[in-house]
């Protein structure tokens, strides 16, 4: 579980980013964090991971203040995926880039070999082992970010615009695992990200952030298909609630529709 109690930071140039931020994530959940550009979302899941420490208030990880932690001590519990997959390269290869996170961690060969093996498999990436990262694409570096997260079995995941850069086939399957992993291991799923489409999918709740400040929780279909304008916040609507809303009827049913469609080859 994650809590922000009455979070205010600001980087060093001392503007403010966050204000008064409160929201709590339960274990097991899979959240959507969205917001215009520049909002502050990765500027909240860097404090989430503490890579940054907020000026006031807290960030409560199962029930624990981390203002003294640093991410190393956040491992085992939070996995985090970066906006730029260029910033998380560290290792020569993909195997060792995978192996990383395992080997700081001091497990046992059999198992780093085990679990950078069923990562690389879920992420697409088997085959590419000793390749060097950096000649990989833009996508399957991605890919690799959060192969290299998987690796360590994290609670928690908090990945930063990983569908960016990947194609449509590419992103269903990483969505796809990643529904999987949610519903079957429980693992928390805090999801960054521009496509609403994603959000409304995958999403059982999404937190905006407006100018810093969090100015909605609930569910993706209170959110889209409710009262307010979500133009507003800088959002577009998913085009199943757009769809409803123009054709007077339920998204429920324009879901159903879209998802006949998609099973029938057609791209949506
Ligand atoms: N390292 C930094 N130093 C100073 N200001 C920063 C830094 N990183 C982000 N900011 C500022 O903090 C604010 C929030 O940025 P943040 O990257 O958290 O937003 P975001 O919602 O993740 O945006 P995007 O969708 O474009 O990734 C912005 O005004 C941004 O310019």
């Amino acid at each position: 579980m994650i809590e922000a109690k009455e979070i205010n930071f600001a980087y060093r140039r001392g503007i403010p980013v966050l204000f008064d931020i409160n929201c709590k994530i339960e274990d097991g959940e899979f959240v959507a964090l969205l917001g215009h550009n520049g909002s502050g979302k990765t500027t909240l899941s860097r404090l989430f991971m503490a890579l940054d420490h907020p000026r006031s208030g807290q960030i409560l990880v199962d029930g624990e203040d981390i203002i003294n932690y640093e991410p190393a001590d956040l491992a085992d519990k939070v996995g985090y995926v970066f906006q730029n997959p260029d910033l998380q390269i560290l290792a020569d290869t993909v195997y060792e880039e995978v192996a990383y996170g395992p080997r700081v961690k001091k497990l046992p060969e059999e198992n780093i070999k085990t679990n950078v093996k069923a990562a690389l498999q879920a992420m697409g990436l088997k085959g590419l082992e000793a390749k060097y990262p950096r000649i990989l694409s833009f996508g399957q570096k991605r890919r690799l970010g959060v192969a290299a997260a998987l690796a360590l079995n994290p609670r928690m995941l908090i990945l930063d615009e990983i569908t960016n850069g990947q194609d449509a086939a590419e992103q269903a399957a990483m969505m796809e695992y990643l529904k999987a992993l949610n519903e079957e291991k429980g693992t928390t799923i805090i999801l960054i990200t521009h496509d609403m489409n994603v959000v409304r999918k995958y999403a059982r709740r999404a937190i905006v952030l407006t100018d810093g400040r969090l100015v909605f929780s609930g569910t993706p279909e209170e959110l889209f298909e409710g009262d307010q304008p979500v133009e507003r916040w800088g959002l577009r609507r998913p085009v199943v609630s757009e769809l409803a809303s123009r054709l007077g009827v339920s998204a429920a049913s324009c879901e159903e529709f879209c998802e006949e469609v998609r099973k029938g080859g057609a791209a949506l």
